[in-house]
């Protein structure tokens, strides 16, 4: 059985994590492991720890390190078998630090896109709040206005993704990722991507990918239908 791939990417709220974490499952057949997507499960299914962090997301404040450690870590041992791609995990310097005790990361991802362009694009994001699906009005705008594809449903805005709370959350994001950025730098696994277009960064993530993974392992590769 070929080794197990483990990668991180890091990457301000709408630097596109999401959006490249998807590229990168699709061409190369890694799990996307998204923290979010963990929260919101967990918030779904009324969980200790669901609702506990719901009381910290409504607020637009960070979930507590030993809520996000306890929920994300037993997630990541439970794969044995499958190369991953965590997305949303780390977001501060101790959760980085019990990452480190549970595993060895190959790779490590940091989008650097400037604060206009997040301020821009996070403003147009409009979310299906029961599946998770993101859409972006002009990037991957929904096939009819305010409505998820798949279900219809009428799609919403995030309180933090409103003007007012946008420029603090995206302050405070800097100062908490900039030792996690450092600790992976000094550990010579970082390697960044600056851009403020998620398809002129993504062949250059996809190299360095098709450097690491053997081709063996790798699916059809994603290529964008625009
Ligand atoms: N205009 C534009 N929007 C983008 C681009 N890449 C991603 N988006 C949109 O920006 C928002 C944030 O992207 P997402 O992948 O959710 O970022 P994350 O918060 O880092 O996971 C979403 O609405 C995406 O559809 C891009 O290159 N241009
Ligand atoms: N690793 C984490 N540590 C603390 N809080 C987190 C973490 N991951 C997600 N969250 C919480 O869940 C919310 C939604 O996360 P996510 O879906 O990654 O959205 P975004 O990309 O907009 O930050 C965050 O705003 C934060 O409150």
């Amino acid at each position: 059985m070929s080794r197990i791939f483990r990668a991180v990417i890091l990457g301000p709220p709408g630097s596109g994590k999401g959006t490249i974490s998807e590229r990168i499952a699709q061409s190369f057949g890694l799990q996307h492991l998204s923290s979010g997507d963990f929260l919101r499960e967990n918030i779904a299914a009324k969980t200790e720890a669901g609702v506990l962090a719901k009381t910290y997301i409504e607020k637009g404040l960070l979930v507590p390190d030993h809520v996000m450690t306890r929920l994300v870590l037993p997630r990541l041992e439970e794969i044995t078998r499958h190369s991953w791609l965590l997305d949303g995990f780390p977001r501060t310097l101790a959760q980085a630090h019990a990452l480190d005790i549970a595993c060895d990361l190959d790779l490590v991802i940091s989008l650097n896109v400037p604060f206009e362009t997040l301020k821009e694009r996070l403003s147009h994001r409009w979310i299906h709040p029961a599946s998770g699906r993101v859409y972006n009005k002009g990037f991957n705008p929904p096939r009819v206005k305010g409505v998820d594809d798949i279900t219809g449903e009428p799609l919403i805005q995030h309180e933090d993704d409103k003007p007012m709370a946008l420029v603090a959350r995206l302050r405070h994001y800097k100062d908490v990722a900039k030792p996690v950025i450092d600790l992976y730098k000094s550990k010579g696994i970082l390697h960044t991507f600056s851009d403020t277009e998620t398809d002129r960064i993504w062949p250059y993530i996809s190299t360095l990918f098709s450097t690491k993974i053997p081709m063996h392992q790798a699916d059809t590769h994603y290529a964008p239908s625009h």
